[in-house]
């Protein structure tokens, strides 16, 4: 549909966008982006023929862009207008209306009832209609911007020029726009280039993106391909970390800043952390951790700061019981958003602590483990899905700076670490007879200072797997000798 070939141009003989070859397929949302100055504008102005193109080429269907009469270009390419101090005068309707001006013919031309719908359902499609007679001067700054889509789209175009669309939108706005878009893009069929500042919208939305650096390509391809951390943070040179966005398959970027002193300061979490009650165990660490855990409250990734196993009665059965955490955390003065709750039918006085340090790294592990309800993993199939009391939480806080493989080696070298304790103590799975390898509530949680020493690994290669090893192991021996691994809880 359109096809830049070598593109050339700039202003007054000084060339700004340079050597440029792509193409845009119909229906496709195109951004463009790259750093202030890299020549987003001046390439997005060529496009619409403002600035002339100096070598190369630009087609549209096949046809020179320079070739095209402007009412022809005008019907198949829309711009989203800038915002100029004149338009302001004009009610919300005459500005939408001015969209048609390509649509009509004559000295002077008719207004249709074809013109009257494309401007009302423009209108409608970006939640202006309300707003049809009121004068653009008193319409705030995202109402106009929704105003001058609303025109852009009146003028029923093929391709559409967009530069920052979701510039003084609100967060539901841009949203509500971009969604707009893309509607229009896979339904109808609309070409839409757009200019993002916005690296995680423009992840979010387009199909394909085009990254400019000092008006020349620097990567070309779909979000996950142009938004790696090395290019982006070399093309708009500062730090940046780069991560799946948590529900859709799409890379996001997250600025890093600077940190204070304060911020790179060691801090230990050790038993001086513990409140140990007969309602809970609690670690209070005096920053927020980065964590990985199976929590009833605080699941997944997250960074937290209180660590509360509770304990409940053997026949504790709650339909909601996430609610029902919650309350009981608020009840004790926690703060939801930063704790990381688990439950355990097991007496606390049974849980074991231990400090390990080896090398540069050292961990702080608590446990809780009852193993009435122990359970052969490779033959856990022939065991009822009933919620039977008797759990092993495991907690491991390391006092490092943990690359995520270390998260999850963690989670793998801890789980080993409690599997050979249970081998060890000879639990058996009460049905099968065979070697308990855990129970079938078991919980996880791994929480780090990330301050101190780097800690790329931890399998048991590493200072870091080792110490998980050690600790973990006899914090799970230690539970299990203070529950008599025969009991039931
Ligand atoms: N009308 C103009 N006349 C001369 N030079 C210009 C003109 N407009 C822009 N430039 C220059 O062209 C270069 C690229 O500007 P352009 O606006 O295309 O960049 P951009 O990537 O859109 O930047 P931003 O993110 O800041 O909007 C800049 O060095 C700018 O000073």
């Amino acid at each position: 549909m359109i096809q830049l070939t070598k593109l050339s141009g700039g202003y007054d003989g000084k060339l700004i966008v340079r050597d440029l070859s792509f193409s845009v397929q119909k229906g496709e949302l195109f951004g463009i982006l790259g750093p202030n100055g890299s020549g987003k504008t001046t390439l997005l102005k060529m496009m619409s023929g403002i600035v002339p193109v100096s070598s190369g080429s630009m087609q549209i269907e096949g046809k020179e862009i320079k070739d095209y009469k402007p009412k022809e270009l005008a019907k198949r390419l829309a711009v989203l207008p800038q915002m100029t101090p004149q338009a302001f005068s004009y009610t919300v309707k005459e500005t939408v209306s001015l969209g048609r001006y390509a649509h009509q013919s004559g000295l002077f031309p008719i207004w249709t009832e074809e013109d009257e719908q494309a401007v009302n359902k423009a209108m409608e499609r970006t939640g202006t209609i309300q707003f049809a007679n009121t004068s653009l001067e008193e319409l705030s700054g995202g109402e106009r911007q929704r105003v001058f889509l609303a025109q852009a789209l009146a003028q029923e175009p093929e391709i559409l020029l967009l530069d920052e669309p979701t510039n003084h939108l609100d967060l539901s706005f841009q949203k509500e726009l971009l969604d707009l878009l893309k509607k229009m893009a896979s339904e109808a069929g609309l070409t839409v280039v757009s200019i993002f500042h916005d690296l995680n919208l423009a992840s979010l939305y387009c199909d394909r993106l085009l990254l400019m650096e000092d008006g020349t390509m620097n990567g070309l391809g779909i979000p996950s391909e142009v938004l790696k951390e090395e290019p982006i943070q070399q093309v708009y040179k500062t730090a940046i970390h780069q991560r799946p966005h948590p529900e859709v398959p799409k890379p996001q970027m997250s600025i890093l800043p600077e940190k204070a002193a304060k911020e790179e300061t060691e801090i230990i979490i050790d038993g001086t952390c513990i409140t140990h009650k007969d309602e809970f165990i609690a670690l209070e660490a005096p920053v927020l951790l980065k964590t990985l855990s199976a929590g009833v409250i605080g699941a997944g990734w997250g960074w937290h700061r209180s660590f509360v196993n509770r304990h409940v009665d053997k026949n504790y059965w709650h339909d909601s019981y996430k609610e029902d955490m919650k309350g009981f955390l608020k009840q004790h003065h926690f703060d939801i958003n930063e704790t990381v709750g688990m439950m355990t039918a097991v007496h606390l006085r049974k849980a074991a602590y231990r400090f390990v340090e080896i090398e540069d790294v050292s961990v702080f592990v608590v446990v809780t483990a009852g193993v009435g309800n122990a359970v052969d993993v490779s033959r856990a199939v022939e065991h009822s899905r009933a919620f039977l009391p008797g759990t092993i939480n495991t907690w491991v806080f390391a006092n490092g700076y943990l690359s995520e493989e270390a998260f999850v080696q963690s989670v793998m070298t801890a789980t080993e670490a409690k599997v050979k304790a249970l081998f060890d103590k000879k639990v058996k799975d009460p049905l099968t007879h065979s070697w308990a390898t855990g129970t079938s509530t078991d919980s996880v949680l791994i929480a780090a200072t990330q301050r101190g020493a780097h800690q790329a690994f931890a399998g048991t290669i590493s200072p870091l797997g080792q110490s998980i090893g050690k600790a973990v192991y006899e914090c799970t021996i230690e539970s299990l000798e203070k529950s008599g691994t025969g009991e039931r809880i």
